[in-house]
């Protein structure tokens, strides 16, 4: 399938805006209440403590918001933060390093944590556990293990699966949390805000036409409003209004469901070659010529989650909804 607009994954130079847009402290972090409750407490209890606050474990689908959380975990307890990943670090050595590179506070995040390999993960627990690590010294018979203290710091773990994580490493963390997909009504927030900063014009119906097909997620949101504000600034004296929203995000192909054209493909297929299912994943991507764990880990999840598809014990099956919203008629059975 062609490259989509909606999809959660970081886009060329989009980096840039995303540090740009990015919430400091958890006073102007929007939504995801209950985590801003629990790291509220855990951090003021560590800062009076003057100790490094417990590790924490963020999850949930990507865009939703964890590496700012983390950014705001480090501004919070004044410390400084370093940025790393699970597929990044490919041995041991190399965690050693970036471990035995903290300062005492600092807080370490590493987002896909659960892509870690085993001999990596490994290097973790005593690093969690105790603030030490084991590093091999020598090579063949004369080789030993020394043990090196590290300074006391914070690891913050993002994952997507946390179903991937092993039971070691997942119960070394002192706080586990899940984050949710956002309502309009944050997103609302998260777009007004990111207006502010980007200096452009948001009315209110234009705002909640933008949040409506963001898919609970504020890295789609700003990504939208992105791509509005180019048809604003180039038509509209950069006024942001529901009409623009509504014209710039049908001439994307973004529909009122947040859905685009691969997801409505999807859909589709069920409908028209497979009589609304049920029928396997890997005939869908078959018939669809893409590849069945895409479709199950960046398709299916918003699809189910909005009830559109139902996961069956013979395969996937499309609902009345999916039906209504294709503008097809539903099936008699
Ligand atoms: N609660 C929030 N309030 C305001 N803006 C937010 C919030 N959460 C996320 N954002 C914005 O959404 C964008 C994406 O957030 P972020 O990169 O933290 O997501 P993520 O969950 O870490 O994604 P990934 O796991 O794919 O890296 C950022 O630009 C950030 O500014």
């Amino acid at each position: 399938m062609e490259r989509r607009i909606i999809t959660t994954q970081l886009e060329e130079n989009e980096n840039m805006l995303e540090n740009h847009l990015r919430p400091q402290y958890l006073s102007e972090y929007i939504g995801q209440e209950k985590a801003k409750e629990i790291l509220k407490v855990y951090i003021e209890a560590a800062k009076k403590r003057k100790e490094a606050l417990d590790h924490v474990l963020l999850y949930g689908p990507p865009g939703l918001g964890k590496t700012t959380l983390a950014g705001i975990i480090a501004n919070e307890m004044g410390s400084n933060i370093k940025i790393t990943s699970g597929p990044a670090i490919e041995k041991p050595g190399d965690m050693a390093a970036i471990l035995n590179s903290l300062s005492e506070n600092d807080v370490l995040f590493v987002d896909e944590i659960h892509r870690l390999s085993r001999q990596v993960e490994e290097v973790l627990y005593p690093a969690m556990e105790d603030f030490e690590i084991d590093i091999m010294i020598g090579k063949g018979a004369t080789a030993r293990s020394i043990r090196l203290d590290l300074p006391k710091f914070t690891l913050v773990g993002a994952t997507t699966r946390v179903g991937l994580l092993t039971a070691p490493l997942r119960d070394r963390f002192g706080v586990v949390h899940k984050l949710d997909f956002y309502t309009t009504n944050e997103l609302v927030q998260v777009l007004e805000r990111s207006a502010n900063v980007l200096d452009v014009t948001l009315e209110k119906e234009g705002a909640l036409e933008l949040a409506r097909r963001s898919r609970g997620t504020p890295r789609l949101a700003n990504r939208l409003l992105k791509r509005v504000r180019d048809f604003a600034q180039v038509r509209y004296d950069s006024v942001i209004t529901k009409e623009v929203a509504e014209y710039a995000l049908d001439l994307l192909e973004v529909d009122r469901l947040g859905l685009d054209k691969g997801d409505r493909a999807i859909l589709e297929t069920i409908a028209d070659k497979f009589g609304g299912g049920p029928v396997g994943l890997d005939t869908i991507a078959a018939a669809l010529g893409e590849d069945s764990g895409t479709i199950e880990d960046v398709y299916e999840p918003y699809l189910i989650q909005n009830g559109l598809i139902e996961r069956t014990p013979r395969g996937r099956a499309i609902t009345r909804l999916a039906y209504e919203h294709l503008h097809r008629p539903v099936p008699k059975v």
